[in-house]
């Protein structure tokens, strides 16, 4: 295991083509699927490998502000990992583009197309692991399962190619650093792929077992295809997350609790108000989007967020989710103490918090029979489940 300032692998993901051939007009990276572009997926899945790499995407010039923007809120983004650089005028300018932000530390490169959205995490792993322990490139392949035949100028079958020796080789490809470089340096021709150009240079390349899901959105049919993988699941693009939050009694401190203000009641002890129940449903809606938690994501050094509202955490939390390509579902959140009585303003509560979250929230409320912080009266929790989904184009926009 690397240490995560120092990561020994590099993936580059390949967003730059055009997409000539799929036909639309943005390029193929930033085409949607699902109510995310291709890119983000791409990334969620570089971002699920067991260990954290380096990460450097390509983009055409005029995308590379909103690949930033996206990179970051791609959930599992956990900090500063990508780069994004103007790709070249063919695949393989892109990867030597890439290729010179390499940082000292990478041993093992990966080279992946952005058009392989669905390619699961487990390949980049297992690649990558290839790599080290062979000391040699790596790339997936599965096997042909068309009769394949060669032709001559006019159509005419030449012969029928023996497909057991065949592979189709997907991405991403794997390769020591010293030889893909050194391969790129070499380059006198353009190749369809960096295991060409690394055989080319005369270094061996071997193949493992790819994935079908790891397929390469081409053409419209490869699109929709991937789009009716989405939809087929019943669990595509579906979130949820946990959270909790806890605070003492302060008879100081004015109490806001479930978005609401309770003239005369004791408050919440907190670096903000306290409220317990827009804290927990803050702190699952980021980890339902692997976004990490209200302190890690907003903190408490910020001098704006002192005495700061639930709502105003709410709102931004939201705007997080929905960059992130989700849409709030359902919230349930049970709110543990003895005081104040909930039930009398559960709906103005839950009703406010639906407004906000554009979704339904369900508050219940309980005590723990004298036991444990809550039981002995010296503090409030709450613990919040919430759902997300993706975002389809039938999603109203949000506001926040
Ligand atoms: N100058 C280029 C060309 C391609 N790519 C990337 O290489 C991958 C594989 O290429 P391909 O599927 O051919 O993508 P396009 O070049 O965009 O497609 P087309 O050939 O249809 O224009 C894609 O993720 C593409 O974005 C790139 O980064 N830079
Ligand atoms: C790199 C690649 O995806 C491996 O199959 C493929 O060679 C890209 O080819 P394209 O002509 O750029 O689609």
């Amino acid at each position: 295991m690397s240490r995560p300032d120092l990561p020994l692998i590099a993936v580059i993901v390949l967003g730059a083509g055009n997409g000539t051939r799929l036909g639309r007009a943005e390029p193929k990276a930033f085409v949607h699927l699902a109510g995310r572009p291709t890119l983000a997926h791409a990334l969620e899945n570089v971002f699920g490998m067991r260990e954290s790499p380096q990460i450097i995407v390509t983009v055409p010039q005029s995308f590379v502000p909103l690949a930033i923007e996206l990179a970051r809120a791609v959930p599992g983004n956990t900090g500063d990992c990508v780069t994004v650089v103007v790709g070249g005028a063919t695949r393989q300018q892109s990867v030597a583009a890439a290729l010179l932000k390499l940082a000292p530390s990478i041993k093992i490169v990966l080279v992946h197309d952005a058009a392989r959205p669905l390619t699961p995490s487990m390949v980049f792993d297992s690649i990558a692991a290839e790599v080290e322990r062979t000391q040699a490139a790596v790339v997936p392949g599965l096997p042909v399962a068309d009769t394949i035949k060669r032709i001559d100028e006019f159509g005419l079958v030449v012969e029928t190619v023996d497909r057991s020796v065949l592979t189709a080789v997907q991405t991403p490809q794997g390769f020591p650093r010293d030889e893909l470089v050194r391969a790129h340096a070499l380059a006198k021709y353009e190749f369809t792929d960096d295991s060409a150009l690394v055989a080319a240079a005369g270094y061996a390349v071997s193949v493992i077992a790819g994935d079908s899901l790891a397929f390469k959105i081409t053409t419209a049919w490869e699109l929709r295809r991937a789009e009716q993988l989405f939809s087929g699941s019943a669990a595509a693009g579906i979130r949820v997350g946990t959270g909790t939050d806890a605070h003492a009694y302060d008879d100081a401190t004015p109490l806001w609790l479930g978005g609401l203000f309770w003239p005369g009641v004791a408050g919440l002890h907190g670096h903000s108000d306290g409220d317990v129940v827009c804290h927990a449903i803050c702190d699952a809606m980021l980890s339902a989007v692997r976004l990490g938690d209200l302190g890690s994501v907003f903190g408490t050094a910020e001098p704006r967020l002192a005495g700061a509202r639930g709502e105003v955490f709410l709102r931004e939390t939201l705007a997080l989710v929905k960059d992130a390509g989700f849409v709030v579902g359902n919230v349930s959140v049970q709110l543990v103490g003895n005081r104040p009585k909930f039930a009398p303003r559960r709906l103005e509560s839950e009703s406010l918090l639906s407004h906000i979250l554009n979704a339904t929230v369900s508050i219940s409320a309980t005590t723990t029979d004298s036991l444990g912080f809550t039981g002995r009266g010296e503090g409030m929790a709450a613990i919040a489940t919430v759902l997300l989904h993706a975002r389809t184009a039938a999603d109203p926009a949000i506001t926040v």
